[in-house]
């Protein structure tokens, strides 16, 4: 695919941002181009995904859908974090991809299930996975893959574009917005608002945005005081003041709910139906 038909296909839709890096969007790259860059270069994606309480009954679909299109052809090492080790489903994975489960302790708050995703995922890549894959993902688990996810969206930092804010304003994102927390964002700052269902990158940079949001979700707790949405509040200051260096557009992160718009051409891993009620040990 040529220079100028990349940019004939990609009317409408930014797909650079003003710090020049590149916004994943169907029709801004060929996938098979770029998948075999990558073949060449041996490497392993660490994938690390969250089964506590009732969200081990997401993992069935997610690890199937995941081996249609997720990495196709490369080194994949699933780890999956869960209090209920005897819930995780048989799934027949490819060659050359391995499925590790580690055994955490329950939790009967949701906001801390989540939150503590950044404290294990730090700790997992100082103890191994420095030495076992390249490039690591952290992913949400209540969500199914429809569509090609591959090298394209590898890069040294990588965010996602929520959903539900790709088209509003800078003064609409829903930021923590109280100077106490941490993760405080004052209305004049901020790029994009990043969902918290999708962190990428290399593992050295994935190691330093986990270990920074690690402790200023310490600093809050210290203080007795919660960001609006959990680590996914941290995760959006450290990317104000750590720019991703590629960013995925929605496609990588959709919600089923959600209508299709014109601009996303292509779905690729949406967040499934959930009754919130039914599957969170709190309200
Ligand atoms: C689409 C998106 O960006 N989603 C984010 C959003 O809400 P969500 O509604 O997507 O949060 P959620 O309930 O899916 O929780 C996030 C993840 O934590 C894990 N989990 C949660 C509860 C539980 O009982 N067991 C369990 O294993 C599981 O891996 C799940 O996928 O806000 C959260 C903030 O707290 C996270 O930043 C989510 O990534
Ligand atoms: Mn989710």
């Amino acid at each position: 695919m040529g220079y100028t038909s990349t940019w004939e296909k990609t009317g409408g839709i930014v797909t650079l941002t003003p710090w020049l890096a590149p916004i994943v969007w169907e029709g801004t790259f060929d996938p098979q181009l770029i998948d075999s860059i990558y073949k060449q270069q041996n490497i392993t994606i660490a994938t690390t995904v969250f089964a506590l309480g009732k969200y081990t009954q997401f993992l069935k679909n997610f690890l199937e859908s995941a081996e249609q299109q997720y990495f196709v052809g490369f080194c994949v090492r699933y780890y999956i974090f869960t209090d209920k080790p005897e819930e995780i489903p048989v799934v027949k994975l490819g060659n050359e991809r391995y499925l590790t489960v580690i055994k955490v302790p329950s939790s009967n708050r949701w906001q801390e299930i989540t939150l503590r995703r950044m404290e294990k995922l730090e700790k997992l890549i100082e103890g191994l996975l420095a030495n076992e894959a390249d490039y690591v993902f952290s992913l949400d688990v209540d969500t199914k893959f429809y569509g090609h996810w591959g090298a394209e969206s590898l890069g040294r930092l990588v965010g996602v574009i929520h959903p539900g804010y790709y088209q509003t304003s800078r003064n609409q994102f829903p930021y923590e917005r109280r100077p106490e927390s941490q993760a405080f964002v004052p209305l004049e700052e901020g790029d994009y608002y990043y969902g918290g269902a999708v962190i990428g990158g290399l593992v050295r940079d994935v190691l330093q945005l986990a270990k920074t949001c690690r402790k200023q979700l310490e600093a809050d707790a210290a203080k007795s005081i919660e960001a609006v949405w959990q680590e996914e509040s941290h995760l959006n200051k450290y990317f104000i003041y750590n720019k991703p260096s590629k960013l995925l557009s929605p496609e990588y992160l959709w919600q089923d709910f959600k209508a299709k718009t014109n601009e996303v051409k292509v779905i690729r891993f949406s967040q499934v139906i959930k009754n919130y009620a039914a599957v969170r040990p709190n309200p």
